[in-house]
């Protein structure tokens, strides 16, 4: 479905309800430049570090397109698990993986909530940005205490520039994006406003200093666009 849910004036902050999950793919394809590519990069690079019976989870899985591609395209067989606060989320990524013929564990619950241990991978595209700053170390954290050692974090963020010219150029060519992408000048400035105080972009450096400073031994980005990155950081 069309994700049309700024055409309307909003009066409350943005959701992860049944009207944001029932457009969702559509709305990440068209609200995050290159979705697809960074989704096919961060599996490529996953691929090159699993095998037979690791444990991958996808940490804000949303529909689980992402745990459905990866099953696709990894040789391993894999205990695959996907965790969303969101059960309107949830319901969608139930009927795809069943629709895709993929075994997912689907765990409906906060992320600080769950026991992660002995992940390989643990993946989460666009959600961190969710979580607050504080709950946000934390979680990274425990992100880095559960993987096995030579483990691996993929992670996307929004981010923003520590230069405000810069930053300010990038939010012009953002918007410059998603005008191409169909969304009117309204639609912009409505989601805009909803996503205020609700997602909290740290810039490039914040990100990896918080990878670094969990106890990763590296990280770098292996996407970038502007103002969306997608970063891998390695456990030792
Ligand atoms: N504290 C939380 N606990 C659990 N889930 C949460 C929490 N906060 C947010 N979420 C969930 O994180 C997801 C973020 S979307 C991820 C896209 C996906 N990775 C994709 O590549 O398709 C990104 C975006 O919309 O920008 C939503 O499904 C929320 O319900
Ligand atoms: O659409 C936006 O304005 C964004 O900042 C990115 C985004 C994409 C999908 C859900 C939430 C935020």
């Amino acid at each position: 479905m069309i994700d049309k849910v700024f055409e309307k004036s909003i009066t409350k902050q943005f959701e992860f309800d049944e009207e944001v999950a029932s457009v969702f793919d559509d709305m990440l394809n068209r609200s995050v430049p290159y979705y697809k590519e960074m989704q096919r990069l961060s599996i490529n690079f996953a691929c090159n570090y699993l095998k037979d019976e690791d444990y991958v989870y996808d940490l804000g899985c949303s529909t689980a397109s992402t745990l459905i591609e990866l099953s696709k395209h990894c040789q391993a067989k894999l205990n695959l698990i996907g965790i969303d606060n969101s059960e309107a989320m949830l319901n969608r990524a139930r009927k795809k993986a069943k629709a895709f013929g993929v075994d997912i564990t689907l765990i409906n619950d906060d992320l600080h909530n769950i026991d992660y241990t002995n992940a390989k991978l643990i993946l989460s595209n666009y959600t961190l940005q969710f979580i607050r700053p504080l709950q946000r170390e934390k979680l990274v954290k425990k992100i880095y205490d559960s993987l096995q050692s030579g483990g691996i974090f993929i992670f996307s963020e929004k981010v923003i520039s520590s230069d405000s010219t810069l930053n300010k150029q990038s939010i012009d060519e953002y918007y410059e994006f998603k005008k191409s992408q169909g969304y009117s000048e309204f639609e912009i400035s409505q989601k805009r406003e909803a996503l205020e105080n609700v997602l909290i972009p740290y810039t490039q450096d914040e990100n990896i200093k918080m990878i670094l400073d969990a106890g990763f031994s590296h990280c770098e980005t292996i996407f970038k666009w502007v103002n969306f990155a997608t970063f891998i950081a390695i456990k030792k």
